[in-house]
């Protein structure tokens, strides 16, 4: 699902431009952010901020709270609690709504339009009215080509492979050059080629459009492609580095190694805080 997904909220009119926050504030801000599902409690006490122009990465095991960290980002999450500042504004603020560009793990589609007609939908949704018609034409056309889909670009969304849709997604997402990109699994399902293309697009988005983006992933393969990772485990987070900050200071030659120390380490300070208790 986008921000400006099926079924959810419209975007309604671009917010009228004001002082705006400071371009040097991170692009995310979190303090003492708690999160309560039923009766869980899914994300306990992060801290952590996401700086702009950069890629991070969101990784830890399946159930550990990454896609409910996304929700409260986007807004979309009940029982939030603690700081959580995104682009200068609270989280949720009816101004981030054409801001924001969030892809879930579900491809949210119509199956029954074409690829071009999904996005020409979308982006009269974002950018409505006459006078932007082609306006519009060239951002559908850029961002069905980012995700190289523009041979696809009149097939029904309903015939395409799993892959293929998690792509219309993402291209949808791409409307509007959004300031960050929430990606929540994006690289699931797709093949090492397709995977390695879309993270140089990640690349090119941040590196060449300024724009930040927050990608999930529990491949740990991957973490070697962002700028920046925050580690999670059970709700908690175990790490907010650089891969090679992480893996020098746990004296790890990768990633997934370093990960898998600071858990053994996290557990051992567990244990000795149960036995001292
Ligand atoms: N509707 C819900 N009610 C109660 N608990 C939930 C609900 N949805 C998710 N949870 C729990 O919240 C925790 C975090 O789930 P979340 O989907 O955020 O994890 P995740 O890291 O994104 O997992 P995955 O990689 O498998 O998508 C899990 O333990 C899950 O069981």
């Amino acid at each position: 699902m986008m921000n400006n997904a099926p079924g959810s909220p419209r975007p309604g009119p671009a917010p009228t431009p004001g002082p705006g926050p400071d371009p040097h504030t991170p692009a995310v801000h979190a303090e003492n952010l708690t999160v309560v599902r039923g009766p869980r409690t899914v994300l306990r006490d992060l801290g952590f901020t996401v700086p702009r122009g950069r890629i991070t990465g969101l990784l830890g095991p399946s159930g550990c709270g990454k896609s409910t960290l996304m929700r409260a980002l986007v807004g979309t999450q009940a029982k939030v609690t603690g700081t959580l500042d995104v682009l200068g504004h609270p989280a949720g603020h009816p101004a981030l709504r054409t801001r924001i560009g969030y892809v879930t793990q579900a491809p949210s589609v119509y199956d029954d339009l074409t690829v071009r007609q999904n996005l020409d939908y979308f982006a009269a949704i974002l950018d409505p009215g006459r006078t932007a018609a082609d306006r519009r034409d060239a951002d559908v056309t850029r961002a069905i080509a980012d995700v190289d889909l523009t041979t696809h670009a009149d097939a029904l969304a309903g015939n395409l492979s799993g892959g293929q849709r998690n792509r219309v997604s993402l291209a949808v997402a791409l409307l509007g050059s959004p300031e960050l990109l929430v990606l929540d699994e994006p690289t699931v399902g797709l093949d090492p080629v397709l995977r390695r293309d879309l993270w140089n697009l990640f690349h090119d988005i941040a590196t060449g459009r300024g724009a930040t983006l927050l990608v999930s992933s529990h491949v740990m393969d991957e973490a070697e492609r962002c700028h920046r990772l925050l580690l999670m485990r059970e709700g908690e987070l175990l790490a907010d580095d650089t891969p090679d900050a992480l893996r020098a200071r746990t004296g790890a030659d990768t990633v997934e190694e370093a990960f898998l120390h600071l858990v053994d380490a996290a557990k051992a300070a567990a244990r000795t805080k149960e036995t001292t208790r």
